[in-house]
């Protein structure tokens, strides 16, 4: 028989064996029908049909292998496929449906690839009367400015997502199939509502395809259109390369996504004419910070894009980090600033008015996710260099309403920093997060921002995500009923916005890092009773250099007390009341240490200075094991090579993530053949020589540090798996070592 095509063909097909997908029909046999169809069939997953109105694609695919047979829409040909794919430019699908509608099977699964959603589906209800329960559209979100059979390519869809749109009755097993045929070539599939997605097209696609068509012809037509053309830099090429794409195929989408894409036209036209007063009024400062915002937008975007094309975090290979015994630590060192107090420099410059240059700050993992809440309201923050930045503040209330929800993603540390920031501004902002932060209560959290007068509502009882509904305000008087660092610093960030006068009384006395970093900008804080005061007034911006991590601080002072040789110097160390406190037990117990004074603001800075010295068994009462509860673990590590017996008491009292911490290292201490036993929340450590092995640290970086130091003088060399985390927390761990002489080395 003769196709619409011409081409004469079999209809009776019957492929020698069953491929998994069966027969898949493209109709449209351009790129992306054509990529489709090939990646399936190099595969071997289906047998492939193609019809287009051009036979001359048809012979193409037949000759370059993308499709097995020509096809046409008869009768024949459709009655037996398992799946059909419209693959057409987007207007040219209603009446494809229409020749098809008499021949069709329920059985049969029917797609579309086009780039709008809503248009299609208002040409199937038109000609079905209803969207048929097989028919299920879809858009893979890869593509090229080529068109045509020839430029089909069978590694597109590889690592891109394809958005498959499901409706209320769409037939289940036929959805599943369709997920299934989208992973078979490679996509990443997500489900998404036909009007959410042709929203969220119209901006990341339709959008940019207007502007890059607009310009070059703008500027084709325009005066000097030769030398413009002639003398084009990069960027042009870069911003125009989909200028190129297929003409039918966009007047198709803009006729078919108009709602949309005026909408998000119209927010664009009103930005550019912002940029245009910027010019005209020579207002450098606005310039400045729409393309800084930009920037950092664009490259946390490229970073995104970048793991999903290189493979998910969780697909990473787990990395170990291995210890080899008779280091010794030497020499001097200015380690990086602390991870958390990071976090709250970013977040108390960008509040304070004027401009703060940071030094020596941690840009890396979560507090970017800070930086980046911040920018999204408003606030410039240039990264002079790897470790600098230059934050121009606002002032306490001076953010402006983000254009989306604030996404705190898992960082627990941005979450309690910017909830009471947040509260206390004049517009209402919703705060969404990730993964684990979304199945946790925030009781203590929630009922904080709720005292500073304004609405939180969420869904579930005390869960993000959460709006924040600004009140009137009011002041806060704080009893913290917990020693968490960053419930005390939200804590602090709440009285700052109280009207006349905030009180926050502490669980621990003694100075935090919080309090010593507030008191850097200006805040006014005195001591009141068994708490603080805080009075409203405005934060100043100052110029700081951050003082070295006071957790790595800790484990180096340790390391350099169980190695012998050992002569270390921490040139920056800044500890706070805690952490002197820790050093100043290890001295106790016969440490070599030396703490630098207290400053003007309350903390230690300076050099600390740890040798190696025996160290003797020790006790500490349930009061210290809480006040130290952050460096059990170190301290475990120090009563196993110190001589005689030590008890830690009161375990079982800490919050259950400390004792699990500790619990999990008393099971490394019994693998390493050191005697001890937990009973009644006691430890007891008697002292002993390790013996090495493999130990697991279940992710959690401080875990992995007690560990390694437990390997540091072992009897063989001690691997610790499972440290993605550690090396995120701790990027120099291995420039560090080699710096001071510790046999470390990271293996993947
Ligand atoms: N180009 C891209 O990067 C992407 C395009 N899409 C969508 O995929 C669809 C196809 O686009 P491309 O493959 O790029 O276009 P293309 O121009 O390469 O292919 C379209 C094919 O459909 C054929 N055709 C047009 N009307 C027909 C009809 N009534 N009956 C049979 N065949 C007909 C044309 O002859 C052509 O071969 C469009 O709906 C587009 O919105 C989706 C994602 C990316
Ligand atoms: O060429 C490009 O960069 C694209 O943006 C491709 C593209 C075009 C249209 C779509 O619906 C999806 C992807």
């Amino acid at each position: 028989m003769t196709g619409e095509s011409g081409f004469q063909v079999s209809v009776d097909v019957t492929p020698q064996e069953k491929k998994k997908f069966g027969n898949v029909m493209i109709i449209g046999l351009g790129m992306i029908g054509g990529s489709f169809a090939k990646a399936l069939k190099e595969r071997g997953l289906a047998t492939l049909y193609g019809v287009d109105r051009r036979a001359g694609e048809l012979t193409l695919g037949v000759s370059t292998g993308v499709i097995d047979y020509p096809a046409d829409l008869s009768s024949d040909f459709i009655a037996k496929m398992d799946v059909i794919v419209l693959a057409t430019p987007v207007r040219a699908m209603e009446s494809v449906l229409a020749d098809i509608k008499p021949f069709l099977s329920e059985r049969t699964l029917i797609t579309d690839v086009g780039s709008t959603k809503g248009s299609v589906v208002a040409a199937i209800r038109r000609v079905f009367g209803c969207v048929p329960t097989n028919f299920i559209p879809g858009h893979p979100i890869a593509g090229a400015e080529k068109s045509g059979v020839l430029a089909s390519n069978s590694q597109l869809f590889e690592k891109h997502m394809a958005i498959v749109t499901p409706l209320p009755d769409s037939n289940p097993i036929l959805l599943d199939r369709l997920h299934r045929l989208w992973r078979a070539v490679g996509a990443d599939v997500v489900s998404m509502d036909v009007d959410h997605h042709d929203h969220v097209l119209a901006s990341s696609s339709h959008l940019p395809h207007l502007l890059a068509y607009t310009l070059v012809d703008a500027l084709a037509n325009g005066e000097r259109s030769q030398d413009v053309f002639k003398f084009a830099a990069g960027g042009f090429r870069d911003f125009t390369r989909i200028a190129s794409s297929d003409p039918v195929m966009w007047r198709d989408v803009f006729l078919a996504n108009k709602d949309a894409t005026l909408a998000t036209l119209d927010h664009f036209t009103d930005r550019l004419a912002d940029m245009r007063t910027a010019i005209e009024q020579g207002d450098g400062a606005s310039m400045f910070g729409v393309f800084t915002r930009a920037k950092s937008a664009r490259d946390h975007f490229l970073r995104l894009l970048e793991q999903r094309t290189l493979g998910s975090v969780k697909e990473a290979r787990p990395i170990s980090v291995s210890v080899l015994p008779a280091s010794a630590m030497k020499g001097a060192i200015a380690l990086l600033g602390d991870k958390s107090l990071s976090h709250k420099t970013i977040t108390i410059a960008a509040l304070s008015e004027g401009v703060s240059e940071i030094k020596n700050i941690d840009l890396t993992g979560d507090v970017r996710i800070t930086m980046q809440a911040f920018r999204d309201m408003g606030v410039v923050i240039e990264e002079v260099a790897m470790d600098q930045l230059r934050i121009h503040g606002v002032g306490l209330r001076g953010l402006k309403a983000p254009i989306a929800p604030i996404n705190v993603h898992q960082s627990r540390e941005s979450l309690y920093l910017l909830l009471p920031v947040l509260a206390g501004q004049s517009f209402t902002v919703v705060v969404a997060a990730e993964g684990k932060l979304l199945n946790q209560s925030m009781g203590d959290l929630f009922s904080l921002v709720r005292q500073m007068g304004g609405q939180v509502v969420s869904e579930v009882a005390d869960c993000l995500p959460v709006s924040l509904v600004p009140g009137v305000a009011s002041n806060v008087s704080i009893d913290l009923q917990s020693g968490s660092e960053s419930l005390r610093m939200a804590a602090f960030l709440a009285a700052l916005y109280s009207p006349t006068q905030g009180q926050v009384k502490p669980w621990l006395s003694g100075l935090s890092h919080s309090d010593v970093l507030l008191r850097h900008f200006g805040a006014t804080m005195f001591a009141d009773g068994d708490g603080f005061s805080v009075k409203p007034a405005s934060l100043m911006s100052t110029n700081l250099t951050l003082s070295g991590d006071e957790y790595e601080t800790a484990w180096l002072v340790l390391l350099a007390n169980l190695l012998p040789g050992s002569e270390l110097a921490i040139t920056n160390a800044g500890l706070d009341s805690v952490s002197f406190a820790y050093l100043r037990f290890l001295q106790s117990i016969g440490a070599d240490v030396t703490i630098p004074e207290q400053d003007g603001f309350g903390s230690y800075e300076g050099v600390v200075k740890a040798a190696f010295a025996e160290l003797r068994g020790f006790l500490l009462t349930p009061e210290q094991s809480y006040q130290f509860r952050d460096k059990l673990p170190l301290l475990c590590v120090a009563a196993v090579y110190a001589t005689g017996e030590s008890r830690i008491q009161g375990i079982n009292a800490l919050p259950y993530y400390y004792e699990d911490r500790v619990l999990a290292l008393v099971d490394a201490l019994a693998q390493m053949k050191i005697v001890c036993t937990y009973e009644n929340g006691d430890l007891l450590i008697k002292g002993g020589l390790p013996l090495g092995g493999e130990l697991d640290c279940a992710g959690d970086d401080k875990l992995a540090l007690a560990m390694l130091a437990l390997g540091s003088r072992s009897q063989s060399v001690t691997k610790v798996n499972d440290c993605q985390k550690l090396l995120e927390e701790f990027n120099e761990l291995e420039s560090v070592s080699v710096q001071l002489g510790f046999h470390c080395t990271v293996t993947q």
